[in-house]
């Protein structure tokens, strides 16, 4: 999918949050968002993700505007992103199931009735719990295939982090939206995801993200967008914008000189 973001602007009440924000997202590109607490990353990524309608400009997917849909036509869009924010939220049931419930969403009622059947039929047959094969290798991508039956109640933060990652996975989406999937992960598991987010990238989907660590968008970005107060300040290939940096603000932002006000700071 390509994606769009054309002189986008969000405002809530009175407050504007986004302004005039332009961004693509292609087919196989992995675009980062950073910028310090409270830029409007999280807002930039929920309009990409189709929660939010901007209260200006657009947002197209592949060259269609979503807001001018009927609400099916754009649920069947949205569909076929999927986003994965900073905190799992599993159920408690094992974690082939929490999987599964990514791939059943993104399919029409129709087909879910049927497989519903299905599965019954298989049940009944074999009494015996099948897992798709598709779940298993959405696992296997974030190395935890082994798994599958355990309760997702018992997983640590980090696999508990991966099995939502695994879940968006499974969706099989056309693009990948990760509000800073890896905070709070150690360097494995962070590195667990950031080899899932390349396979991604290799199958051609596109992935937004945000992240706080400058590291991580230097290793993992075809190209890196700055904001700063609602404002995208510049995007450019992450050697560009780690080291030659066409705006000020974003040189400040890379060496650490921008990270708050110290006025701002309570006493
Ligand atoms: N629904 C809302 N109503 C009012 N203000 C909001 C709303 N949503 C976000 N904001 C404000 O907009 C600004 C941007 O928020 P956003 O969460 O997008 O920033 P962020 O860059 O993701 O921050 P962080 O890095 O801390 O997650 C913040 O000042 C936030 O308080």
């Amino acid at each position: 999918m390509n994606l769009e973001l054309a002189s986008v602007s969000y405002g809530v009440d009175e407050t504007q949050i986004l302004d005039d924000v332009s961004l693509t997202v292609d087919a196989g590109d992995v675009v980062t968002v950073i910028g310090p607490s409270g830029a409007g990353k999280t807002t930039l990524l929920r309009l990409a993700a189709l929660f939010e309608r901007p209260t200006e400009g657009t947002v197209r997917c592949d060259r269609t505007d979503p807001w001018a849909l009927s609400r099916d036509e754009r649920l069947a869009l949205r569909r076929r992103i999927g986003m994965v924010f900073q905190q799992a939220s599993l159920f408690d049931a094992p974690v082939a199931r929490n999987v599964d419930i990514g791939r059943r969403v993104r399919r029409p009622w129709s087909r879910r009735v049927r497989d519903f059947v299905d599965r019954l039929a298989a049940r009944w047959l074999r009494n015996s719990r099948s897992v798709d094969e598709r779940t298993l290798e959405a696992l296997e991508l974030v190395g935890l295939r082994d798994a599958w039956d355990r309760d997702a109640g018992s997983l640590s933060g980090g696999e508990a982090q991966r099995v939502s990652f695994a879940r968006a996975l499974a969706a099989e989406p056309d693009l990948l939206v990760l509000d800073e999937p890896t905070s709070d992960l150690d360097p494995r598991n962070m590195a667990i995801l950031e080899r899932a987010i390349d396979r991604v990238r290799e199958r051609d989907h596109g992935v937004l993200l945000a992240t706080h660590d400058m590291h991580q968008a230097e290793r993992i970005s075809d190209r890196v967008a700055f904001m700063l107060e609602g404002e995208l300040v510049e995007v450019g290939p992450p050697e560009r914008i780690f080291e030659n940096s066409r705006d000020e603000r974003t040189a400040r932002f890379v060496r650490g000189d921008l990270l708050y006000d110290e006025n701002e700071l309570p006493a």
